[in-house]
């Protein structure tokens, strides 16, 4: 149920992709929803999704055209409206990484994506909050956000997108910069504790990376996050084994690999670690990150599940602690 709509497209997506896109998808939704139903805005630059979606007033839905980055620019932006004139967010995915969509199985087919919003219903889902900033996917550091960071590099220099991307930003990271960090992390206020790492996700979706399953029982709508760190040591050939089980989230059984569940982190690092959040880049060593439980209302296909994907849980992995409140009104911020 789409009822009025702002179409925010980035033509700039998945190198230029997006300005096509976005015409194809205004054709689309127009014939679906009638005339006077729909408004489209086209970003200009960098954080202008969020501009124009913290100014959307009488609008049941904000569409987000593009990839990863434009939808949390534009969920950062609704985060700026009252709750009771938030619209409903819907996204679709012409980005190199689609992750969000992913999650919430959105086609990649432009037709398809169309049937699926103009049938969805708007359910209410968890937002992450790092250092100020809010997070629908994605939020992880070390090795993972610098491969994150240099598919975007890689990207601009060869063309390439999606899986076979990442996966050669992956290789060249851990062959070439497996660096290790030393951290104190605090969960749900708990004692601190120390370790070093190589990486740490912190997931209210499933996948990062285009699709690896780092955290693949993660739920949008569980009220918490889905953390998984992994130590050293790790020679690089087991790395890369890791690597590319994670793809369909088979990576689990691995003793380095660590999981956890909570609402509440806090995390510093002994120095400035590469950090992304949805895609996009993040600087620090010190993180303070929370749950926005039901924060905004998302616009999911006719029968998704918060976590279809991967319903059996591995043994020993945390059982999910039942969330008990209802849809909560996050003030805008
Ligand atoms: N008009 C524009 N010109 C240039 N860059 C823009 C414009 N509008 C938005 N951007 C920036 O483009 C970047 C990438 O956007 P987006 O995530 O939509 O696509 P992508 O990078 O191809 O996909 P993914 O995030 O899935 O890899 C964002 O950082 C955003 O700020």
């Amino acid at each position: 149920m789409l009822g009025k709509t702002l179409l925010i497209a980035n033509p700039a997506a998945q190198n230029g992709e997006g300005a096509r896109a976005a015409r194809e998808v205004a054709g689309l939704l127009k014939e679906r929803l009638g005339e006077g139903r729909l408004e489209v805005s086209t970003t200009l630059y960098p954080y202008h999704a969020a501009e124009i979606a913290a100014s959307a007033r009488g609008f049941d839905s904000v569409v987000a055209l593009g990839g990863d980055g434009i939808i949390h620019e534009t969920v950062n932006g609704l985060m700026k409206v009252d709750a009771a004139e938030r619209p409903a967010l819907g996204v679709v995915p012409v980005g190199s990484g689609n992750d969000f969509a992913k999650t919430l199985r959105i086609s990649p087919k432009l037709p398809q994506a169309v049937a699926q919003l103009a049938d969805a219903q708007p359910v209410p889902m968890d937002l992450g909050l790092v250092n100020g900033r809010f997070f629908v996917e994605t939020l992880s550091f070390g090795l993972d956000a610098a491969i994150a960071l240099d598919t975007v590099q890689r990207r601009q220099r060869t063309g390439a997108t999606g899986t076979k991307l990442y996966l050669a930003a992956a290789l060249d990271q851990l062959i070439n910069h497996l660096e290790r960090y030393r951290y104190r992390i605090a969960l749900d206020g708990g004692a601190a504790e120390s370790g070093e790492m190589y990486l740490m996700a912190v997931q209210n979706g499933i996948t990062y990376g285009g699709g690896f399953a780092i955290c693949p029982h993660a739920s949008l709508a569980d009220g918490q996050f889905d953390i998984c760190i992994a130590r050293p040591p790790l020679a690089k050939p087991k790395a890369v084994a890791v690597l590319l089980m994670a793809k369909d989230g088979h990576h689990m059984g691995f003793k380095n690999l660590q999981f956890s569940r909570a609402r509440e982190v806090e995390v510093t690092f002994d120095r400035s670690v590469p950090a992304q959040v949805d895609g996009e880049d993040l600087t620090g060593s010190s993180f303070r990150v929370s749950m926005a439980p039901r924060a905004l209302k998302v616009l999911a296909p006719k029968g998704w599940q918060s976590n279809s994907a991967f319903s059996q849980r591995p043994e020993g992995y945390p059982a999910p602690v039942p969330v008990t409140g209802k849809y909560v009104d996050v003030p805008a911020q």
